[in-house]
């Protein structure tokens, strides 16, 4: 029944209301219980026992566990069982008894899994990253570039410089994802790199992308163009050299530049900068063609979308807030980048939506 209290207002919608703006509220208690799995080392006790693990099993197994605490742990799983990190299977024992077992988000958390979020998941919920977000609405009264200029006085890239906890962290992380993206690109988009050479990774961290490109390629000689931080120690070999450099000064001449989640750094006026870099040194090594290579997001237009595409544009969204925070940069529209594209001066450019919330971009002069 539709009932209507003193008010006027319907009680059935007040209540969603108020629903709606306690998850809001509460959103963090499903990052913050997640994290405690991971410094408790759950997803990887579970794995190591290798069969559906009781409740019992699980706290005879965790290490340093204060025995009064022992009876909350049925707690904590149970929160992460709804938010589908782990999921129950009957033993079909003789006591009928329930065990945990990970589901494919938890095994993305696994210490040894090649593609692990977790120095991701570790690195975004440490007070680093987390207290900027609590100096966005200072931020945007100030004049800061960004909420992590305001907490920590220093761009996030001079940070990351001289915090050897958050640059491992973050070149690790970079190279989990490179892993994920090489395997669908180097499968799925053979044909993007048909006709080039030579390719440059503009900002290409520690080359986990472009030495998965030359063992596909062999023919192709590719140089990984990042900060003199990131590049420092490593050996170039065979067709692969690094060098230290500022994307922002110069590229290197090549057929191709790559830039993989490097323009959504950075504001307009400072992708423009970096496209003109890119668009001179395609054509100091190649006359007529060549081109740049984009992934990054195209975001989703349509915001009241149900299931997967409202998950998406949602995922698509904190990326978007993400950028906002830690750096210059946003989460384009198809719209804003060929806007971008052809301010650089590029005449066409061609968007295939195989990276699942992210996109390759090809650009051509
Ligand atoms: C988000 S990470 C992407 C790394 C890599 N492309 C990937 O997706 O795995 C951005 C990279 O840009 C590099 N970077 C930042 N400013 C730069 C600059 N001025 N010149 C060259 N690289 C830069 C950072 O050091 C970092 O490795
Ligand atoms: O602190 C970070 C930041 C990122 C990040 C920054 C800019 C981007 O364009 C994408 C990602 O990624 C990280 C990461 O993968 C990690 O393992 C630790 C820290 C960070």
């Amino acid at each position: 029944m539709d009932m209507v209290n003193a008010n006027g207002e319907h009680v059935n919608e007040l209540l969603q209301a108020q629903a709606h703006v306690w998850n809001h509220i509460f959103n963090f208690i499903n990052s913050m219980s997640l994290k405690c799995a991971i410094d408790l080392g759950i997803p990887d006790i579970i794995q190591n026992h290798g069969k559906p693990m009781t409740i019992t099993e699980l706290v005879a197994a965790l290490p340093m566990l204060n025995p009064t605490k022992a009876c909350n742990i049925y707690r904590l799983m149970r929160i992460l069982v709804h938010s589908g990190f782990f999921a129950q299977r009957n033993l079909c024992n003789d006591a009928q008894e329930d065990g945990y077992v990970l589901t494919n988000a938890s095994r993305l958390l696994l210490k040894d899994n090649p593609l692990s979020v977790t120095p991701f998941l570790k690195a975004m919920l440490d007070p680093i990253l987390t207290e900027p977000w609590h100096c966005l609405g200072t931020w945007f009264k100030n004049n800061d570039h960004t909420p992590f200029d305001t907490t920590h006085g220093k761009t996030f890239w001079d940070y990351a410089g001289h915090d050897q906890k958050l640059n491992s962290l973050f070149n690790e992380g970079m190279a989990s994802d490179a892993r994920l993206v090489n395997s669908i690109l180097i499968d799925k988009c053979k044909k993007v790199f048909e006709g080039l050479n030579s390719l440059v990774d503009v900002g290409g961290g520690t080359g986990t992308l472009s030495k998965a490109i030359v063992d596909a390629f062999p023919h192709l000689e590719c140089i990984v163009l990042d900060l003199p931080h990131v590049v420092a120690n490593l050996q170039d070999s065979g067709n692969l050299k690094y060098v230290a450099g500022d994307m922002f000064k110069e590229i290197p001449a090549s057929d191709a530049s790559l830039l993989k989640w490097i323009l959504h750094d950075w504001n307009d006026d400072e992708c423009l900068k970096i496209l003109k870099r890119c668009k001179e040194a395609i054509s100091r090594q190649n006359k007529k063609g060549g081109k740049v290579m984009i992934i990054d997001m195209v975001l989703m237009k349509n915001e009241k979308m149900n299931g997967e595409a409202f998950n998406s544009t949602e995922t698509q969204l904190f990326f978007d807030m993400l950028m906002m925070v830690l750096v210059t940069g946003k989460e384009r529209q198809e719209e804003e980048w060929a806007k971008l594209f052809f301010a650089a001066g590029f005449s066409n450019y061609k968007i295939t939506p195989i990276l699942g919330l992210r996109s390759l971009i090809q650009v051509f002069p």
